[in-house]
């Protein structure tokens, strides 16, 4: 089976979970865009949900599967989130934003009673820090806030490039709220909890890819079958 329909299969199975009248979060990347086109089917057979996109991708997405949509401005809650991870740990703590949706994703997230996420099992790993973790950072000031994130990798006991970004014209990588992102190289992360803390006040760090407490199942797709984990 291709990795491709291993991911189909996690959306399908997470579209089991979804009830009419929900209100759902949208997630981002190339699983989520299959709990996307799945929904859409289900909208087309008369399922009544309303959907709030995690990035304009995804908007653009929902629209052609015909998914209505809504927006954090107007709900201040969601039932359900759907989003898939590049990195999943047993605790269910993610890494999130290889492709420059964190920041909506996790306010989406933290917005949602539920989240779900959805992967094909290369995703699950013993500890998080392989998948590079995306730093999205104000563009001004730059270099301080580099020097200042580095500054707690090493209280984290961390380190590793720290690499802005770029777009295949070598432009740097702007997210949909227009911000730039860092790349951190760091390999393994022994407290992912405690590296997201020291992250979060830092003045130009807008948002980190480290989802800590926030899914609360996963499914996992690999060749032997679908994979359910609850967060212990
Ligand atoms: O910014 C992107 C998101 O966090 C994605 O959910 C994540 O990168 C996983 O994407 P994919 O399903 O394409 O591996």
């Amino acid at each position: 089976m291709t990795m491709d329909a291993l991911k189909r299969q996690a959306a399908a199975r997470a579209l089991e979970y979804v009830e009419d009248g929900m209100r759902l979060g949208l997630g981002t990347g190339s699983t989520a865009r299959h709990f996307v086109e799945l929904l859409g089917e289900r909208v087309r057979d008369g399922l009544k949900v309303v959907g709030v996109p995690t990035s304009e991708a995804t908007r653009a997405d929902a629209e052609r599967c015909g998914v209505p949509l809504t927006t954090l401005d107007d709900l201040d809650r969601l039932d359900l989130t759907v989003d898939g991870a590049d990195e999943i740990d047993p605790d269910l703590n993610l890494t999130k934003g290889g492709g420059g949706a964190l920041l909506r994703e996790k306010i989406v997230a933290a917005a949602s009673d539920r989240m779900i996420v959805i992967a094909d099992e290369t995703k699950w790993v013993a500890g998080l820090g392989r998948f590079p973790l995306p730093i999205e950072v104000i563009p001004f000031g730059l270099a301080a806030t580099r020097r200042a994130i580095t500054e707690v990798f090493a209280k984290a006991g961390v380190s590793g490039e720290l690499a802005v970004r770029k777009q295949p014209d070598g432009h740097a990588f702007v997210t949909d709220g227009g911000h730039w992102i860092f790349d951190a190289h760091l390999g393994q992360i022994p407290d992912a909890s405690y590296l997201a803390g020291l992250l979060n006040p830092i003045p130009g760090v807008v948002e980190h890819g480290l989802f800590i407490g926030l899914a609360r199942v996963a499914m996992l797709a690999g060749a032997e079958g679908i994979r359910i984990v609850e967060r212990p």
